[in-house]
Order: structure tokens, then sequence, then C-alpha cells
């Protein structure tokens, strides 16, 4: 784990500079399946602030921390051993297949993982979700990330099979607009049921619920509008379950956060699972 002290001058210093705003940080957690070491309190965040309370100086502030966390995540990611990595996937991949909240979704929203990009893998839970049933065909339904500009614009796109999946320009697996006959994939926006449970990939992570993605916006954009709809429609929201190496959950306060960062709601590591928000401690 990365933590606030002796381990990094950068952390340090990030501690020191302007404080983000608003947190969309979970108020407290009632219960853990998980014990992992104290964690020293995070510092506090004003409640109410709005983005646009936040001015130009504080938002570049929180950018740059950002940047410079997500850099010294990187290196810890890659000074992880390539068995030490396998053994964290297997753990995590076997604590979710195992899980009633994953049996029960029959909507699934997942990334394809990277391994250059050093995520956890996901390719025995997507195998899972794909395979057939034998009276009904697939059980689940599974949409995959599909980027569309560098506008922060994403789809999520049912596949059926690995082989619908080609590499995009950064060297990630997605699927193409159209399927093998040319015609358009679903997209989970225009689904007519609910996403039940959402896979998410991240630079890093904490206990309160912060997540810090790649930098795009694209994640953060696209549950923001999936978060819309559900409302809209009446659905419960989807469970928001990020995947995470031990080195990339963060001591609480060191992510810095602004408004449009959506809070997870549980978080899995090869130790267990951590349900973060009441909707978590419900389900989980
Ligand atoms: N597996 C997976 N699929 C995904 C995402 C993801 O994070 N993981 N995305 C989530 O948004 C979207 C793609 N966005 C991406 C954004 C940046 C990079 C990337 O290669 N970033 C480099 C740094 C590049 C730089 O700083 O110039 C890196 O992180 O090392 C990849 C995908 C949609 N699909
Ligand atoms: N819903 C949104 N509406 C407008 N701008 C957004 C939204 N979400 C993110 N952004 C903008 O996108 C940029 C990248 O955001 P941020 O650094 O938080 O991305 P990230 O969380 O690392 O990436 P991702 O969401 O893809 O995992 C920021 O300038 C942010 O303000």
């Amino acid at each position: 784990m990365i933590k606030n002290g002796a381990t990094s001058l950068m952390v340090r210093l990030l501690l020191h500079l302007p404080r983000p705003a608003p947190s969309p940080t979970y108020r407290r957690r009632h219960r853990h399946l998980l014990t992992l070491p104290q964690l020293r309190a995070s510092p506090s965040v004003p409640a109410a602030a709005s983005s646009a309370a936040m001015s130009t100086a504080a938002a570049q502030a929180v950018a740059d921390q950002k940047r410079a966390l997500r850099s010294e995540v990187r290196r810890a990611l890659r000074a992880l051993s390539p068995e030490q990595r396998a053994s964290e996937d297997q753990a995590i991949q076997n604590t979710i297949l195992n899980s009633t909240w994953f049996k029960e979704s029959k909507q699934i929203c997942a990334y394809i993982s990277c391994a250059q990009l050093r995520e956890v893998d996901t390719s025995k839970i997507l195998a899972e979700v794909l395979s057939p049933n034998s009276e009904h065909g697939h059980a689940k339904d599974l949409y995959v990330p599909r980027v569309e500009d560098k506008n922060r614009n994403m789809r999520m796109l049912k596949i059926t099979s690995m082989d619908d999946l080609v590499k995009n320009s950064m060297n990630i697996l997605e699927p193409s607009s159209l399927d093998g006959s040319g015609n358009a994939r679903e997209e989970v926006l225009s689904a007519s049921s609910p996403v039940d449970l959402l896979l998410l990939p991240g630079q890093a992570f904490d206990r309160t619920g912060r997540r810090l993605g790649r930098g795009g916006g694209y994640y953060d954009t696209f549950l923001m509008r999936y978060q819309e709809l559900a409302k809209e429609k009446g659905w419960d929201q989807p469970l928001l379950v990020a995947l995470s190496y031990s080195v990339q959950i963060l001591e609480e306060g060191i992510i810095p956060v602004n408004s449009t960062d959506v809070p997870i709601d549980a978080l899995v590591s090869s130790s267990g699972i951590i349900p973060i928000s009441p909707a978590a401690l419900a389900r989980i």
C-alpha cells in the first residue's frame, strides 16, 4: 500500500496542496468482511462544495495531484512480480465468481483487462459470463467498453463471444460497432433491463469509495449518464465494484476528488471484498 509518511515524498507533498472538493466519499462503513491494517484518519473535506465553487487553481491542483499519483501507482504496479500478480488475479476473480451478488446478476458491464496496463485480470469472469447455459443460451448479458472519441464518450456494447473483440489504437480489446452480420450491437444505455453489476478498472482506490482512473474521464462520464438513466426509469442503480491489486489501495484522503468523480460501492482485492456504500452493505 502507498502510505502517507516516510514512504513517499510525492504523497507527502500531495497532502500539503490545496484540498480538493467536494468529496464523493461515503461517510461511514458499518461492517467489514475484511480486516486491513488500521489507516490514519483522512483529512475532512468540505461536504457541500459544488464544482462551480471550485476555483480554476484548485481544479488544476486536483488534476496535477491525480497525474502525480497515477505515476506513483504505475511504478508500484510495474514492481509487482508476475507471480504476485497472477496470485492476486486468481484470488480476486475467485472471490467474485463465488459471490452471490455476481451469481445473481443478469446484466453485467465489465472491462476487458489489459495486462500491459497492469490491470486486474478479468478473463475468468468474462469466460464465465459468456459461457452458455445449456437450456437458455447465455444466462447473463455482457456489455463491454468501446471508446468513441477523445471527448470522454465511451459506450458499453453487448458481446456474446470474445471473438467479438478487436484491438483498438490503445492496444485494448474492444467490440466493433457492428456485429458479424452487420447489425449494430446493443448499447447498454438502450437496453430494456437494468444493469445489476458494473466491474470497474482503475489506477487507485481507497476504502471510502474514491477511485482514480486513467485520466480520460470515460468511466465517470458513462457512470453519470447511466445513473441518470436508471433514475429516470426508476431502476435500482447498478452495484459499482472495482478490482484492485493490494498496491492500488491507498490510505484514506490521498486520492484527490472533484465533483465529477463517481464513488464506487465496493472494492475487491486479493484479501476479499470491502463493501463501502449502503447499497453494497445491503447486497454484499
Ligand atoms: N481495460 C480497459 N478498458 C478501457 C479503459 C480502461 O481503463 N481499461 N478505459 C478507461 O478509461 C477506457 C479507455 N481509456 C484509456 C485511457 C488511457 C489508456 C492508457 O493507455 N493510458 C496510459 C497513459 C497514457 C498517457 O498518460 O499518455 C497508462 O495508463 O499507462 C488506456 C485506455 C475504455 N476501455
Ligand atoms: N461527467 C463529467 N462531465 C464533464 N467532465 C467530466 C465528467 N467526468 C469527468 N470529466 C472530466 O474528465 C477529465 C478527466 O477526469 P478524471 O481525471 O477524474 O478521470 P478519471 O477518473 O481518471 O478517468 P475515468 O473516469 O475514465 O476512469 C477531467 O477534466 C474531468 O473534469
